[in-house]
């Protein structure tokens, strides 16, 4: 596949935050990013920051192809802001703040995230990240460990959430030793590992992420970030990232598909979170998407309810997921191997636990706690 950068990144990096009118703050269209290509009857443009190929419209595979033709590049072309785009895909949070409150705490963490990605690309550009990915341990199969592990142990595979803390919950654990907790998880048969690497929120940072990867721990690591950016996909995968989340509540389709064409390139997983029934459709209509999670937590106001994985599963939705062969992770709010099974009744290949674990004595042995029995960990290296 081409190697593209076409991506969010570009709009972020002409696009400065603030109480500006969105249509000022409006980032540059495909049209602008370089000098035209004939691409059918439609006036298309090569992104600047191509890193090869694109400069040749032979050379543009099918995915990249009607990537550039899709209906949103079209919509961006005509004018219309960012946040119109996603308001017409009934995203709610708004990237570009027309007024200085936040209607909710998803969408705060959103805009301090853009002024946070944006002072570090300042720090280091991605051509400086780029440089750095040759020295990033190889890239780990996520979605292979999950199957091997729901395979091996008839059960949703784990993904354990190494979390400090959280919005809704505040501290969880005062005593935190991310990599002894991490490790533990890995010996009581999690099969990938959640790091939160957002600080102001979360109090996880990248160095943990790097800790855990470097003290010899084989499980998948996902970066748990807010991911607005294509940025932070490459930085997270020089940091050892093995897997990234993307939140269809906050990103419209064309970041998703520019997003997850970049995560395949660097062979990283995106994990794509939806919470409702339009944002699963808006995610099964996307292509090359392996692996959903359903958020049973609604970020902006916070309430759980684990019906709400059974009720995206039912009817059509759970036949398109099963006939895609994605696998779907239930998160949040998963305490007692009553609420496991429930969601795998539901036809739930993984689980996201952060709270219920993190909080005991000892992370690792409420494992079995939480499943009713013991789960096995084969570790082998799972590389892509
Ligand atoms: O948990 C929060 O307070 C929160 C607030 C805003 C955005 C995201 C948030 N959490 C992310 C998650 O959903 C959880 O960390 C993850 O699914 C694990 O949930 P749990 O097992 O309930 O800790």
């Amino acid at each position: 596949m081409q190697s593209l950068c076409l991506s969010a990144s570009a709009r972020v990096r002409v696009s400065i935050p603030g109480p500006t009118s969105p249509r000022l703050a409006r980032s540059l269209s495909p049209a602008e990013w370089a000098p035209e290509i004939p691409m059918g009857s439609v006036r298309r443009s090569a992104p600047l920051c191509c890193t090869r190929g694109l400069q040749e419209a032979s050379a543009l595979d099918n995915e990249t192809y009607s990537l550039i033709n899709s209906i949103e590049v079209r919509e961006w072309e005509s004018g219309k802001s960012i946040d119109d785009i996603a308001a017409n895909q009934g995203i709610r949070i708004r990237r570009h703040p027309s007024t200085n409150t936040p209607r909710n705490i998803l969408e705060k963490i959103i805009w301090d995230k853009v002024i946070e990605v944006s002072e570090l690309k300042k720090e280091k550009p991605l051509t400086l990240v780029k440089e750095t990915l040759a020295d990033a341990p190889p890239a780990r199969d996520f979605v292979g460990a999950l199957k091997a592990s729901y395979e091996r142990n008839g059960v949703p595979a784990l993904i354990a959430e190494v979390k400090k803390a959280s919005p809704s919950k505040g501290v969880l654990r005062e005593d935190f030793d991310p990599v002894e907790i991490a490790k533990a998880y890995e010996q009581h048969g999690a099969a990938c590992l959640s790091i939160l690497t957002d600080e102001k929120y979360f109090q996880g940072n990248f160095k943990i992420l790097e800790a855990v990867r470097k003290a010899g721990v084989q499980c998948p690591l996902l970066c748990k970030e807010f991911i607005i950016d294509s940025w932070q996909i490459y930085y997270a995968r020089s940091k050892g990232a093995d897997a990234v989340l993307l939140i269809a509540g906050v990103l419209p389709d064309i970041d998703i598909k520019l997003m997850t064409m970049e995560c395949r390139e660097l062979g990283l997983t995106a994990l794509l979170e939806v919470h409702n029934e339009r944002e699963l459709d808006r995610v099964l209509n996307i292509d090359g998407i392996q692996l959903i999670g359903i958020n049973n937590r609604d970020l902006e106001t916070f309430e759980v309810d684990n019906s709400i994985t059974k009720r995206l599963l039912e009817g059509e939705r759970g036949e398109i997921v099963r006939k895609k062969g994605i696998i779907v992770v239930g998160e949040s709010g998963l305490f007692t191997p009553d609420d496991v099974s429930y969601v795998q009744n539901a036809d739930v290949k993984a689980v996201l636990v952060g709270e219920s674990l993190i909080k005991q004595n000892d992370p690792g042995k409420a494992i079995p706690g939480l499943f009713g029995k013991e789960i096995l960990q084969l570790l082998t290296m799972h590389l892509v």
